[in-house]
């Protein structure tokens, strides 16, 4: 039986807690808006908005605070969009900020360095995140080797989930756990999983490294399914839980957190996030920082639907805009090529090749 099938016996005295297994449980909250959110603002963060989302989001509890350049350490570059403030400094002031919260920090081997870490860790972060595409994990073994020797806490991401199934990324789980990963993270990059696809990868996962380490899910909205994805990603198994508040992250958003409070609250489930200040948080503090609220529309509907990188939203729009083509297709012809991050280049070469085909119809 699926762990989503409520049982066919009678059900007349039955209730939610009665065939939901996590019911009751605690799930550890990490919001990404500074550093998912980096890619919706095209990496312009500055100095002040950095102190005041961090203390606000400290004010109302939230645990684990992500803050880096979008793409991760390193990041910051012609190919991915330079940073207005040097990541490294931005961390630094995330960790002076926060009085309980501990600061996170992403990095993709080959984008970022081990000297990168070392920095972010002189900086004040304390918890290293390792994104590799969802069948690369080797490529994260050294990185997880040297951040345990440097006693970092160690999270894995397994991006663009949604291309594998299960047991592929459960062997890659088992890759990234033997390599010192502590929290494998199912990453459901271009917000194309749709429930029970959350719920058979995450709880493959699960049973592939049962209690040698946790279990996370991160959501983009894409389809406009964040919430329930990570409600169904909790049901599996999944104990650290991403989201950003206000949505604020690449495509559409990633699952927005408060939301996510509000529902946890209503389930039982204890985030330790009080949800009136984190409600504030949102409304106050964080909007205010975004250019403009993340949406579904025509765009992001088409990356969930294709299955792209939620990321490649503004670089589509980049290379729609200049060559007079249509950013939606763009990303289909993604879609259909399966790009990976690091690809983005090659939305320049689908809008030229868009761009020829529409000239020779004129
Ligand atoms: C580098 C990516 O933006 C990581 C991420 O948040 C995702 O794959 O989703
Ligand atoms: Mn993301």
């Amino acid at each position: 039986m699926s762990f989503l099938t409520t049982p066919e016996t009678n059900t007349l005295s039955r209730t939610w807690a009665d065939v939901d297994p996590a019911s009751g449980l605690d799930l550890r909250l990490t919001d990404t808006c500074l550093r998912d959110g980096s890619h919706h603002k095209r990496h312009q963060f500055v100095p002040q908005e950095v102190r005041d989302i961090v203390a606000a989001l400290d004010g109302a509890g939230i645990p684990v605070i992500e803050v880096t350049h979008g793409d991760g350490l390193g990041g910051s570059s012609f190919n991915y969009g330079f940073s207005r403030t040097p990541e490294q400094e931005l961390i630094k002031l995330a960790a002076e900020t926060a009085k309980r919260a501990k600061i996170a920090f992403l990095m993709l081997p080959g984008v970022g360095t081990k000297d990168d870490i070392r920095a972010a860790q002189d900086n004040g972060g304390q918890i290293c995140r390792i994104a590799t595409h969802c069948t690369e994990a080797d490529t994260s073994q050294q990185h997880f080797s040297l951040a345990r020797e440097l006693g970092l806490e160690t999270v894995g991401f397994l991006m663009m989930s949604h291309t594998q199934p299960p047991e592929v990324l459960a062997r890659q789980a088992r890759i990234m756990v033997d390599a010192g990963c502590q929290c494998v993270y199912v990453v459901d990059s271009a917000g194309a999983l749709v429930l029970e696809g959350v719920g058979d990868r995450v709880s493959a996962v699960v049973n592939e490294i049962g209690s040698e380490a946790t279990v996370g899910f991160h959501g983009h909205e894409n389809l406009g399914l964040g919430v329930a994805n990570t409600v169904v990603a909790a049901r599996a198994g999944a104990t650290q839980i991403d989201g950003s508040v206000r949505r604020f992250g690449a495509g559409a958003g990633n699952t927005p957190l408060e939301a996510f409070i509000g529902v946890s609250d209503k389930l039982g489930w204890n985030t330790g996030v009080d949800f009136l200040q984190i409600v504030d948080a949102a409304e106050d503090v964080v909007r205010p920082a975004m250019p403009e609220e993340c949406t579904l529309n025509r765009m992001t509907l088409m990356m969930g639907y294709a299955g792209v990188y939620s990321s490649f939203l503004k670089h589509a729009g980049n290379a729609a805009e200049r060559y007079g083509v249509s950013g939606a297709q763009i990303l289909l012809e993604a879609g259909e090529r399966k790009l990976i991050g690091g690809q983005e280049d090659q939305l320049i070469d689908i809008a030229l090749q868009l761009k020829a085909k529409q000239d020779a119809n004129n």
